[in-house]
């Protein structure tokens, strides 16, 4: 495996993202999928683009590549405005779900097409392509139709298509979902170590948390169209800031407070103890009763109902590990509890 150093790749110096969407509307008749999204994708930054089916996510990444006009707003890429340009002038790399080989060609040829469209001479083209194949490791198959591939590789042969041509940004559209979820876990870290080799800026589409968690340096959460929250994986997962973002991200519980401000829990973090009494110092501390028990074999789920500090009787749910499955029954009456440090303030939606 050959390292590249960063630089052919890296995104264009002086420029101050890679590419940004400037009050960009989609309509399509009557429905708005994206709605004045304003958005900047960092030079050599993995940004994810995460929410449910239906969210506009596709949609964004098909306007940067130039697939789709935008109804409104400007998009700019290195700077430059980009909204009508051509897909092939944009300089963008493209891996889809399918992962659209050409079968006539060789693993090479598959990969050294956009260079050719490109001009680029065959002593660099050969280089390049060899460049591209080291990188995702196969090399060896060089010379082979991609019929006679696995899923796996024939994925990493469109990722090598893409970065051949030294793309400005590359984008992914669930490139993994095809995959099983075994190779899905090993292909989201050889993604990442190509991109942080390469110092490339990628944009992936997916509406899988942990894909996103495990491969963003910077995570988009998308919803109806719109941005609800841009960071970073661990300050979005530790602090969401909106009850929809939570929700996304498996906090399961919601409470509101005598003030009315509503607070977010995850599962893991609410505590249960039989008596009132040992919880006492926990900035929460509800009394609650068992509604479900489902045993998980490494956790235990336990379904309680509740009265929230607002007076409002709401369900909640707590993951107990290490605990006897048949210590609490349907019915029990027990105290939910948490420390302040894990109570999370929501704003609105
Ligand atoms: N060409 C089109 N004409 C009409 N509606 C469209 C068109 N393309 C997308 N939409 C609608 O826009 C919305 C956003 O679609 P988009 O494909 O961007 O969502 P997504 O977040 O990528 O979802 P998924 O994960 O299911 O692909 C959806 O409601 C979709 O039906």
């Amino acid at each position: 495996m050959t390292t590249t150093s960063p630089a052919p790749f890296a995104a264009e110096t002086g420029s101050p993202a890679a590419a940004e969407f400037r009050e960009v509307t989609q309509r399509f008749g009557d429905f708005t999928a994206v709605d004045r999204m304003d958005l900047t994708i960092g030079a050599g930054q993995f940004t994810t683009l995460l929410g449910p089916s239906g969210c506009g996510k596709t949609t964004s990444l098909r306007m940067l590549a130039g697939y789709t006009r935008p109804t409104e707003g400007r998009i700019l890429i290195n700077g430059q405005d980009a909204t009508t340009l051509p897909p092939e002038k944009r300089g963008l790399g493209m891996v889809f779900q399918s992962y659209a080989l050409f079968p006539h060609m060789t693993v090479a040829e598959n990969v050294g097409y956009g260079l050719k469209l490109r001009k680029v001479g065959r002593v660099d083209r050969e280089a390049q392509v060899t460049e591209a194949l080291e990188m995702v490791g196969l090399a060896h198959l060089a010379r082979r139709k991609p019929r006679s591939l696995s899923g796996g590789q024939q994925q990493r042969v469109a990722l090598a298509r893409a970065i051949a041509i030294r793309p400005t940004v590359l984008l992914l559209d669930e490139p993994l979902s095809n995959l099983d979820a075994r190779l899905r876990v090993q292909m989201r870290s050889e993604i990442r170590r190509i991109q942080s080799e390469t110092g490339l800026s990628v944009v992936l589409v997916t509406h899988d948390q942990d894909e996103a968690l495990e491969m963003s340096d910077d995570m988009v959460v998308m919803k109806s169209g719109q941005i609800m929250q841009q960071g970073h994986p661990a300050d979005v997962f530790s602090a969401p800031a909106n009850r929809f973002v939570a929700d996304f991200l498996g906090y399961e519980n919601f409470l509101t407070t005598s003030q009315g401000i509503t607070l977010a829990i995850r599962p893991e973090h609410l505590q249960v103890q039989d008596t009132e009494t040992d919880a006492v110092d926990e900035a929460l501390n509800l009394r609650a009763t068992v509604t479900d028990v489902a045993y998980r074999g490494v956790d235990t789920l336990l379904m309680l109902r509740a009265r929230d500090p607002s007076g409002e009787e709401v369900d909640l749910l707590a993951e107990t590990r290490g605990e006897d499955p048949g210590r609490y029954t349907p019915g029990d009456n027990l105290t939910a509890s948490a420390p302040r440090h894990r109570l999370v303030q929501l704003g609105d939606d």
